[in-house]
């Protein structure tokens, strides 16, 4: 199993291209199914996540072709319906091909996903909303199975969370329902502006988007796009963070600052320097340490809880203590025993971690438990004295792309070894 072995080394410094957002390439990736046509994605990012989509995609029997980052969809001969628990254990997100396929061909199979690492996560209001449309829903020995007589209808949709997946799940159903959906209570996130932009480019008529009432009015047939995948914003926190816990100066180009106002606001109130281009970012540390900040995370446009391990991290090694409290997961701090491990001062108290600023951490043998977590890691490794190990870096490779690669062009020395 492949681990990361990171040296800590002093400052990052350069420029470093980001790829393509994790969370808006799978969705938009799924949104292929809508229609018979060619769909065209540019700025696929090349991740684990993005190869079981599109195995996910294949199973069904689309025919996919990729290219560098170009990843081309034909589904126009679906063969089954079904998407299996082998490949939706790997990924939560396989549950968004359940409202494609509802709308476009009345049935789908999609295995429960389960529980994972950062919580139960369960998908009611996907259920739900689409039972609102008229499907008929039964979940049976882990298999969610759903069916509707002719098409989808339209429906006003009030959902009691705030919900990436089920906004997008119900976005994808609605647009080719008959009549009208509104969605109350939508997330907000710039991944679902960016599933709207591309399903309008497919002829649906989306309106709203980025708002919490999304009004989609159903057409009968999409046709197929050419889309360039969303930058990845987490991706590009995950950078700036690195940069500024370990005091350096970074430059994030291919970029959708617009998109992190958050994230940047608490790096500047870390002590950054933080100056904004159309499709850049720089931090620049000025040779200080950082400071440490009180976050608490929310739904866009709060913090996001992706990028809420990376700033534990960060505040491990800052001056003062910040206090990070997860508000979306309920399970989302098992970074912090292995923080501890190298020497970081944290105590969880209830949904809370108290940061005690100012450890020197040490290298050690970590072990990475999800995506995020494991980022806060190699942030921690970036800073310690000495080796650190993170072991399990499938986790990274779900959402990272090329991370080894990306933080050596910054100075770093970081490998990866079996
Ligand atoms: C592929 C993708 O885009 N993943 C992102 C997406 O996940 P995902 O779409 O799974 O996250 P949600 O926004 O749905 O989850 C938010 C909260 O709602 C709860 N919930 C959700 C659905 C439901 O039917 N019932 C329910 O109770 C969840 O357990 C969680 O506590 O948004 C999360 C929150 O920003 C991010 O951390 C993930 O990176
Ligand atoms: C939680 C995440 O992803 P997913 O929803 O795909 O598990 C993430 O990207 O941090």
């Amino acid at each position: 199993m492949d681990k990361l072995l990171i040296k800590g080394n002093g400052p990052l410094k350069g420029t470093v291209r980001i790829s393509g957002a994790k969370n808006a390439a799978l969705p938009l990736l799924m949104a292929g199914l809508l229609t018979d046509k060619p769909s065209v994605f540019t700025n696929v990012p090349a991740l684990r996540d993005v190869k079981t989509t599109l195995a996910l995609l294949g199973q069904l029997g689309a025919r996919v072709s990729v290219e560098d980052d170009k990843v081309n969809i034909d589904a126009s001969e679906i063969t089954n319906l079904i998407a299996p628990y082998e490949l939706v254990k790997t990924m939560r997100a396989s549950i968004l091909v359940l409202g494609p396929l509802l709308a476009k061909f009345g049935r789908a199979q999609v295995s429960l996903p389960g529980g994972c690492a950062i919580g139960a996560r369960p998908v009611n209001l996907h259920l739900s909303g689409l039972e609102q449309m008229g499907a008929k829903i039964e979940v049976e020995a882990g298999y969610i199975t759903a069916h509707v007589e002719g098409r989808l209808q339209g429906a006003n949709i009030f959902m009691d969370m705030v919900s990436v997946g089920a906004t997008e799940n119900l976005m994808m159903a609605a647009v080719l329902a008959n009549g009208t959906t509104i969605l109350e209570n939508a997330a907000r996130e710039p991944e679902i502006v960016d599933l709207a932009n591309c399903l309008n480019s497919m002829g649906a008529k989306v309106s709203g988007a980025g708002t919490d009432k999304i009004q989609i009015q159903g057409v009968e047939k999409l046709h197929g796009c050419h889309h360039s995948v969303l930058p990845d914003r987490i991706e590009t926190g995950t950078f700036l963070v690195a940069a500024a816990a370990t005091g350096g100066k970074v430059r994030c180009e291919h970029a959708a600052p617009e998109t992190l106002d958050a994230v940047i606001s608490k790096l500047k109130e870390a002590g950054a320097k933080v100056t904004l281009g159309d499709d850049w970012i720089e931090l620049d540390m000025q040779g200080q340490l950082p400071k440490s900040v009180n976050i608490k995370t929310a739904p866009h446009p709060g913090f996001p809880t992706d990028m809420q391990a990376q700033f534990v991290a960060l505040n491990c090694v800052a001056s003062g203590t910040g206090v990070v409290t997860e508000t979306i997961f309920e399970n989302r701090f098992m970074h912090v025993p292995e923080l501890q491990r190298m020497g970081a001062n944290i105590d969880l108290e209830a949904n809370s971690a108290v940061c005690r600023g100012g450890s020197q951490l040490k290298g050690a043998q970590v072990m990475a438990t999800d995506l995020r977590a494991s980022a806060s890691l190699v942030i921690a490794g970036l800073v310690a004295e000495g080796e650190t190990l993170v072991d399990r870096i499938y986790h990274l490779d779900r959402g990272y792309e090329q991370i080894e690669v990306k933080l050596g062009g910054l100075g770093a020395k970081i490998q990866r070894v079996q």
